[in-house]
């Protein structure tokens, strides 16, 4: 990631300057990116394919260990979600993004809110938009669905609420077995695990709106980033968008590899939490979404993290005389206290130590 060229826009918050519904027949200056082409970018085929990983898998373990170790993100099938709950919640996502401006700004963010509808927090080290509305929703939707809508509210909420907890209870069980594949066992795992069980793990679910883009080579859906989850669920429609960096061997040149919709997916990703908590064994990967000229994409994240006063640092036995611990311990809160202020600077602020002795 090159380092960050430009300045935030002002201290106006920053939603105020995203334009309504975005009905524009070019690219404006206030989003037209410089620098997108700085990798080259590859389609997936042959080795250049995340891998697709099926959950009922009996050799799991092994795929998940080699995709973490030489991907840091994977596919799933066989995880057992619905594809009926996944089209209730698509339609419900397009039903929030289709409401007027003025309706959705009703539950704008306010800075140091995490819930609510603006710009993610990210957007505020760049001094372009980015051409994406985003919804982010820590707890009960309650509260912001009766804003968004008078009547109907409860069915945004039901399928919010039915995903939440189908998913919380996918990213445990993901969480154990990527802890399985760093060669822990059952019973290091359960000494070490922050999350003792799925009702434990703090969750945010990230609703992601990328409306068509007349001149798609010039604007950026989500700027790249890692997340600082553990590891993130993400869901997307059919329209394609989402690229990784990723150099071969973590040697080689870097290029974005499209991560291809396959319905009835998710794509998992490892965040910063995973990249500290495996002692850099995992390694959080850069991720960003592109848009698309004709077709509204939409993007569904599920951030999977310890609970918020539970301090995650290297497990002990990922530790020894050739790798101490590279990182302190933090809280997630913590954590993205310090992304929030030093973005992709974050990471380097706890490092205690080096990667490779
Ligand atoms: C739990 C969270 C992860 C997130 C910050 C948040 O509090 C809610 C929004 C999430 C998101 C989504 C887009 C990319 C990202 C980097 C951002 O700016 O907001 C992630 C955040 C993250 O991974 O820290
Ligand atoms: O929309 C996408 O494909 C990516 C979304 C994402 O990276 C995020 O919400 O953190
Ligand atoms: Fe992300």
């Amino acid at each position: 990631m090159p380092s960050l060229p430009e300045k935030p826009l002002s201290n106006v918050p920053l939603q105020l300057h995203q334009p309504k519904n975005f009905q524009f027949d070019s690219v404006p200056e206030s989003h037209a990116w410089r620098d997108l082409h700085d990798h080259p970018t590859v389609d997936p085929i042959g080795p250049d394919t995340v891998p697709l990983i099926d959950l009922t898998d009996p050799k799991l373990t092994a795929k998940i260990s080699k995709a973490c170790e030489e991907w840091g993100v994977f596919q799933i099938t066989g995880h057992g979600v619905q594809p009926d709950l996944l089209t209730r919640l698509e339609a419900q996502i397009h039903r929030l993004f289709a409401l007027s401006a003025d309706r959705k700004l009703k539950t704008a963010k306010s800075p140091g809110d995490v819930s609510g509808y603006g710009l993610v927090p990210i957007s505020s080290f760049f001094s372009k938009l980015m051409w994406s509305a985003g919804f982010t929703i820590s707890g009960s939707p309650l509260h912001h669905a009766q804003k968004l809508w008078l009547d109907d509210y409860s069915s945004f909420c039901d399928v919010v609420e039915e995903f939440d907890n189908v998913m919380r209870q996918l990213g445990n069980k993901l969480l154990h077995k990527i802890l399985l594949s760093l060669g822990l066992s059952k019973e290091d795992i359960i000494r070490a695990c922050p999350v003792r069980d799925w009702h434990d793990m703090s969750a945010a679910v990230q609703l992601n709106s990328y409306p068509p883009c007349p001149d798609p080579d010039r604007t950026i859906g989500l700027a790249a980033h890692t997340d600082s989850s553990f590891l993130t669920l993400l869901y997307q429609n059919s329209v394609s968008g989402l690229q990784i960096l990723r150099s071969k061997d973590h040697t080689g040149p870097m290029r974005w590899v499209t991560v291809p919709p396959v319905p009835n997916t998710f794509t998992v990703n490892i965040g910063d939490l995973m990249h500290v908590l495996s002692n850099v064994r995992f390694r959080s990967v850069m991720h960003r979404a592109m848009v698309n000229p004709a077709k509204h994409r939409i993007s569904v994240g599920f951030f999977c993290g310890p609970p918020m006063d539970v301090k995650v640092g290297p497990i002990n036995k990922l530790t020894g005389p050739e790798r101490g611990p590279v990182y302190r311990p933090v809280t997630w809160q913590e954590y993205q206290r310090l992304r929030r202020k030093l973005f992709d600077k974050a990471l380097e602020a706890i490092k205690i130590g080096e990667e490779i002795a």
